[in-house]
């Protein structure tokens, strides 16, 4: 088989003060026709791999070649899966908007796009929902427009990074067959990232392990499974069980101190210390103050990230992820952003109820008698409906849920003292009930 894709010396080093290096001198081959899967720990530069391939992002070191050709710009024939259909299709334009829509800035007539997307919707069962919008689809019907879209390209290499994750079993089993049945019938090469290591073998006529960042290639391993495969016999049969034991050992391999990069396993969630600045705070929660063995300031701020170790140090300071956290991360993955987004780029993403509560939140002044009633709670004094004191570090929506039982239990404090007659009406269910019971 010729060489589809030629990838030698590989390196990406991300731009900024850290200067992270997540790919470092990697090479390999994909020959036309394979099918070759990418697993690896998380956060070991796989994504990254896929990027520089595609030249979404422009490789630090060495070279990419497709069927010969240097890469130095995002290739025509060339098309990209993500895991997170939600983000890459437009909502506005139907199923068969979504796909014709790349053909386009590849100078297809109107007749041949509408042929060609009718064609690509029916290879992937969704000729029927061509006229519908994105919104109206399932999850998994919606990855299949997503791979609809890019199979339409007919690219000479289809990239997909963890393209069934954001499925649930049974739909991610249907995704697998219909990539085995279409890379069968249009004969794609394809390199796929997966950390899922059933899926690699399942899916690969070969599997790359990779170590751990800065992602370099630790195994190589074939798949002898054949090219008719069933999503029960061959999860079944004695290679596939071997095969995955294998994989499973490589990934577990621990690498030695000595040998690990010293910026290794960073959190990719982690919050750089501007995203607590943007939000007009740079104080040390008194949580963490009052703590003796609580980290100096700019730790506590840095292990306010979802992905912080889970100590108790750190459960007490730390917020919550909400969706503005995660928009935060979300956007900061864009795989054309190497550069952090602004906040403000994030609370749109966020939607505006969302970053609108959360600034209310944030305005609302803090109970004046915040000090007598933490007093008194300590004495074990404090009446159920008496205001409580914000606990220390607590976040924006444990406050607002803690507010919202406050006025709920204020309310009901209000209500006038039941009558008599309620009372012994009350008073003869619950012993009705007690005596049932
Ligand atoms: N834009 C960026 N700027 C700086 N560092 C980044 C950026 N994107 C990723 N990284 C870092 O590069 C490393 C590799 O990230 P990458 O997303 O490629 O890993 P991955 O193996 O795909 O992760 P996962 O399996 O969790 O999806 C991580 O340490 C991550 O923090």
């Amino acid at each position: 088989m010729p060489t589809m894709l030629d990838v030698t010396g590989l390196g990406h080093t991300y731009a900024g003060a850290n200067g992270h290096t997540a790919v470092s001198d990697l090479s390999f081959r994909v020959e036309a026709g394979e099918l070759t899967c990418i697993v690896g720990p998380s956060g070991c530069g796989k994504s990254t791999l896929l990027r520089a391939i595609a030249h979404l992002l422009e490789p630090t070191t060495g070279e990419v070649r497709l069927h010969g050709d240097l890469v130095t710009s995002v290739p025509e024939d060339l098309a990209v899966v993500f895991q997170d259909y939600g983000r890459s299709l437009f909502p506005w334009m139907t199923v068969r908007g979504n796909v014709e829509f790349p053909l386009r800035a590849r100078g297809l007539s109107r007749t041949e796009r509408r042929e060609r997307a009718t064609e690509t919707l029916a290879s992937v069962g969704l000729d029927a929902s061509a006229t519908k919008y994105p919104w109206q689809l399932s999850g998994g019907m919606q990855q299949r427009v997503a791979i609809a879209r890019a199979l339409a390209c007919r690219p000479a290499l289809l990239l997909m990074d963890e393209p069934f994750a954001s499925v649930d079993a049974q739909t991610r089993f249907e995704l697998e067959d219909l990539l085995l049945r279409v890379r069968r019938e249009q004969d794609t090469t394809v390199l796929l990232v997966t950390h899922d290591i059933d899926e690699s073998v399942y899916l690969g006529d070969r599997i790359l392990v990779l170590s751990t960042s800065p992602a370099s290639i630790v195994a190589e391993l074939p798949v002898d499974l054949g090219r008719e495969r069933d999503q029960i016999s061959t999860r079944e049969s004695e290679t596939f069980v071997h095969l995955r034991g294998e994989v499973a050992r490589l990934l577990r391999q621990p690498i030695p101190a000595a040998e690990a990069p010293a910026d290794a396993g960073e959190p990719r969630t982690r919050r750089p210390r501007w995203w607590r600045w943007g939000r007009g705070s740079t104080e040390i929660p008194p949580a963490a103050e009052q703590r003796s063995d609580a980290p100096p300031a700019e730790d506590v701020t840095a292990a306010s990230g979802s992905d912080a170790p889970e100590e108790s140090t750190a459960d007490s300071t730390a917020e919550p992820e909400t969706s503005e956290d995660s928009a935060t991360t979300r956007a900061a993955e864009s795989p054309v952003a190497d550069e952090p987004i602004s906040e403000e780029a994030a609370s749109e993403e966020a939607g505006p109820e969302d970053s609108a509560s959360e600034r209310a939140a944030a305005e609302e002044p803090e109970p004046a008698d915040a000090s007598a009633t933490e007093q008194a709670s300590e004495d074990g004094s404090t009446s159920e409906t008496a205001p409580a004191v914000a606990p220390p570090g607590e976040s924006k929506r444990a406050r607002r849920r803690r507010q919202a039982q406050e006025t709920a239990r204020a309310a009901e404090a209000e209500q006038p003292e039941s009558t008599p007659e309620a009372s012994t009406e009350d008073t003869g269910k619950s012993e009705g009930t007690a005596r049932r019971a």
